[in-house]
């Protein structure tokens, strides 16, 4: 295929090049060429498994936004949204620009960044790489025949791994560089093949978007129940969202990024992108069964080069090892990929102090707390440099990817609670019984947070008894049919218990002081209830 068959060829944004144009092709084509181009290898079940190189994880420090007219006062700068000036990126794509001119082949993908019409972006993808053409048509929502032959791009990634950034010409930090920038509705990405800069690069374009036409952009899962009601689940990376809404008795609607409009949760997404570490057909049926189908991609997991026979515990390349399946791999999802408001909100959090019980029933208030505070452990591996569940604030479950303000965020959750009612749990998917870093101590099983969280969202869970706990003023069930009453006292499940109070002691610190930074941006309601005062007042 050459140019021609782009519905808008690349010539008429500026692009031009002499290499072969692959455009738009399809799973069997880019698996094919994949292989011929020797990026990747088959498994004995016919996925297509990929070694990411140097970078297995995001590359949060190397990230850039451009500072303008458009981003100056609507983007909260700092160390998570770092800025680019403008000279910077016009050098930056400049160089970009005359990299494309001779490489030998690229593909090129047209795609949705959003699965409701009203709501989505037209992105072009121009990759080096066979396989992430075939990562983005995977994860991203893939137009019809019709809607590609009138495919127009409006927003364009580039994503050149050969690209050697200059941080002196280029205004960054590295050798590698993910620079976004909204007024020219362009990403550039150099010197890194791990494929969730992409996904996670238009994740951020919406987040920054969909505000202003009255949808709140969340990083999160989302399923319905038999009784057609909806459930999201917050977290950050590892903390469960994309295996917990997997679930044969729930329909899916995405794992990973949804948007809450006035009449609807909907994906974002296309596909899902699910930690492969440790992996079993018993704790995710589902998830592993798409890992042997064609057109799964597996990134960095461990394979025997003579059966081909995969190894998913084996974590020597990376802890961070993942795959990518179109969301239809997972038997039960949502057609129109939505469904109502939720009636449920669960913030996953994966405690390494070992100190929140699994599972908290929350007020309107608490739930606020929690979601601007975003408290979890980064589980190694996602983000380079994460080596050991190490605890962390990340606002509203996803600070790396919101160039707003949280409090933007924030209020759209507020607005929406009070509006529809919604019922918030804090589920802790983390460590019971010690830190995350003491030695025997281990990881919420996760037929147990299965178990809670299905009693809450069927509603049985509310029939039972609770009580407040001392430190967070939330209130905790007592006993779950089903559920080892001792895991539901996090205090109990301590061998020393005043160690228990003063490690509680310590995380009741930690965020308090972190909340610091939104006391000026909440209700009154909501500091009163925050942990430590709940319990004096
Ligand atoms: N109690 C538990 N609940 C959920 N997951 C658990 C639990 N215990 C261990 N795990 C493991 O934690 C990991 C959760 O990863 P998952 O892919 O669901 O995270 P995620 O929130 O979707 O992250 P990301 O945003 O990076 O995609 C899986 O490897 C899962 O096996
Ligand atoms: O983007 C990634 O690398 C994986 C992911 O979903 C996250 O970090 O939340
Ligand atoms: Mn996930």
């Amino acid at each position: 295929m050459t140019a021609a068959s782009l519905s808008f060829p690349l010539e008429n944004q500026g692009i031009t090049t002499s290499a072969t144009i692959f455009a738009n092709l399809g799973t069997a084509p880019l698996v094919e060429h994949a292989l011929q181009r020797g990026e990747g290898q088959l498994t004995k079940d016919g996925a297509l498994l990929v070694d990411t190189g140097k970078f297995t994880g995001r590359s949060v420090k190397d990230k850039f936004i451009v500072r303008d007219a458009a981003t100056e006062s609507t983007v909260n700068w700092g160390k998570i949204n770092q800025s680019m000036a403008v000279e910077h990126w016009a050098n930056l794509k400049a160089d970009f620009l005359e990299a494309l001119k001779d490489q030998d082949e690229l593909y090129v993908a047209d795609l949705f960044g959003g699965s409701q019409p009203e709501y989505r972006l037209n992105v072009r993808v121009i990759t080096q790489k066979a396989w992430h053409s075939l990562f983005v048509r995977t994860l991203f929502v893939r137009p019809t025949a019709e809607e590609l032959a009138a495919f127009a791009p409006e927003y364009t990634i580039i994503n050149l791994p050969s690209f050697k950034a200059n941080p002196e010409r280029h205004g960054c930090r590295s050798d590698t560089v993910i620079a976004v920038n909204f007024t020219e509705k362009m990403i550039l990405i150099g010197n890194t093949e791990y494929s969730g800069e992409m996904k996670k690069g238009v994740f951020g374009l919406l987040n920054f978007l969909l505000p202003a036409q009255g949808v709140m952009p969340m990083h999160c899962s989302a399923n319905i129940g038999a009784d057609g009601t909806s459930a999201i689940f917050f977290g950050l990376s590892g903390t469960g969202k994309t295996t917990l809404s997997a679930d044969a008795s729930r329909t899916l609607i995405g794992d990973d990024e949804h948007g809450w409009s006035d009449t609807a949760v909907f994906n974002f997404e296309g596909g899902c992108y699910a930690k492969m570490i440790n992996l079993s057909a018993e704790g995710e049926p589902e998830i592993y069964a798409t890992t042997k189908m064609f057109g799964t991609i597996l990134e960095n997991v461990a394979m025997d080069p003579e059966t081909r026979e995969l190894d998913f515990t084996d974590a020597s390349k990376t802890e961070n090892t993942r795959g990518a399946y179109p969301i239809e791999f997972i038997p039960n999802t949502s057609e129109k990929n939505l469904g109502p408001p939720p009636s449920n909100i669960i913030l996953l959090t994966a405690d390494a102090f070992g100190v929140l019980p699994p599972i908290a029933r929350l007020t309107p208030e608490q739930a606020m707390y929690h979601f601007l505070s975003g408290y979890t452990a980064k589980v190694a591996g996602t983000e380079i440099g994460v080596t050991e569940p190490e605890a962390t604030f990340s606002t509203c479950f996803g600070a790396a990817f919101m160039p707003r303000h949280p409090s933007v965020y924030g209020n759209l959750l507020k607005e929406r609670i009070a509006k529809g009612g919604a019922q918030c749990w804090l589920v802790n998917t983390g460590w019971s019984g010690g830190k995350a870093t003491q030695p025997g101590i281990k990881r919420m099983p996760i037929k147990a947070t299965r178990a809670l969280l299905n009693a809450a969202l069927d509603g049985s869970l509310n029939d039972v008894e609770f009580r407040k706990d001392p430190n967070f003023g939330f209130e905790v069930p007592t006993a779950v049919p089903g559920v080892d009453s001792k895991l539901l006292d996090a205090r109990g499940s301590w061998a020393d218990q005043e160690e228990y109070d003063r490690t509680a002691l310590d995380l009741v610190k930690a965020f308090v002081e972190n909340f610091a930074q939104f006391e000026e941006h909440v209700d009154a309601a909501v500091l009163e209830s925050a942990p430590g005062v709940a319990v004096a007042a």
